[in-house]
């Protein structure tokens, strides 16, 4: 993970090479796809996903989630979609300290420089002991929120308690991404109590489509990016 002054900004999820462009133009500096096929929002198929990565060469970190627990689905994900950061947002009973630690060293040599961005979900206190256990396999963690009706941590649409959030980035070593609920309008409030290296929006900087799917709004995403980077 790159580090430096100003704060990060990721923005999920995209669905076309388009609007990963445009959002690389409005100044997002992590762009994350969804590639699987267990109904998620904005999920993709691996090929789209990696002509989006493809695209983005050079232009923006390329992140890709996983909320499954095979590990071997996840590998077969990498190497199809081969982003630059594998960001494991699957259930922590699944996919373990331990389980992280054997991907690592399946696919770290098959991918040098692969990241890891371990999802930590943000449900109550335990989540400071759960960042412990993890900190030692990840390079970067996100601090997201869960909903019940999505797979996986995240996707939630809303915040946590980010007093919680605060904790863990002032006992970790590891850059945190803060995640779940933000948008133009809180993105502010949510670095000044949390102080994370990077901020997250999936659902807040969405543009409705009638059929119950979504694009990127690219006026929200620049908005966010503004309001993120000001600090
Ligand atoms: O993006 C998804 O489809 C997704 C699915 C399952 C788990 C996590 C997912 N996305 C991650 O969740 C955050 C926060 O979402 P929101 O802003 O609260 O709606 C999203 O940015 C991704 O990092």
């Amino acid at each position: 993970m790159e580090t430096g002054t100003s704060v990060k900004v990721q923005i999920y999820t995209m669905q076309t090479v388009s609007e990963a462009l445009a959002a690389v133009d409005a100044g997002v500096d992590y762009l994350g796809v969804t590639p699987s096929n267990r109904g998620l929002p904005g999920e993709i198929s691996f090929g789209t996903a990696r002509e989006i990565v493809d695209a983005l060469k050079g232009k923006a970190q390329r992140v890709a989630l996983s909320v499954e627990s095979d590990l071997g689905l996840i590998a077969d994900m990498v190497g199809s979609v081969r982003p630059d950061v594998l960001h494991l947002c699957g259930d922590i009973r699944l996919v373990t300290p331990e389980h992280v630690r054997q991907l690592r060293e399946r696919l770290l040599p098959l991918y040098p420089g692969l990241q890891i961005l371990q999802a930590i979900p943000m449900t109550g206190p335990e989540a400071l002991d759960h960042a412990a256990a993890f900190e030692p396999y990840a390079d970067s963690f996100i601090l997201d929120s869960v909903a019940a009706h999505i797979d996986g941590i995240g996707a939630a649409g809303v915040t946590h308690d980010w007093s919680l959030s605060r904790e863990i980035v002032k006992r970790s070593k590891l850059p945190v991404i803060l995640a779940g609920g933000l948008g133009p309008d809180n993105v502010q409030a949510a670095i000044a109590a949390v102080q994370p290296w990077a901020v997250d929006s999936l659902t807040h900087t969405n543009k409705p489509l009638p059929d119950g799917g979504f694009r990127k709004d690219i006026d929200k995403i620049a908005a966010f990016v503004k309001a993120a980077k000001v600090n």
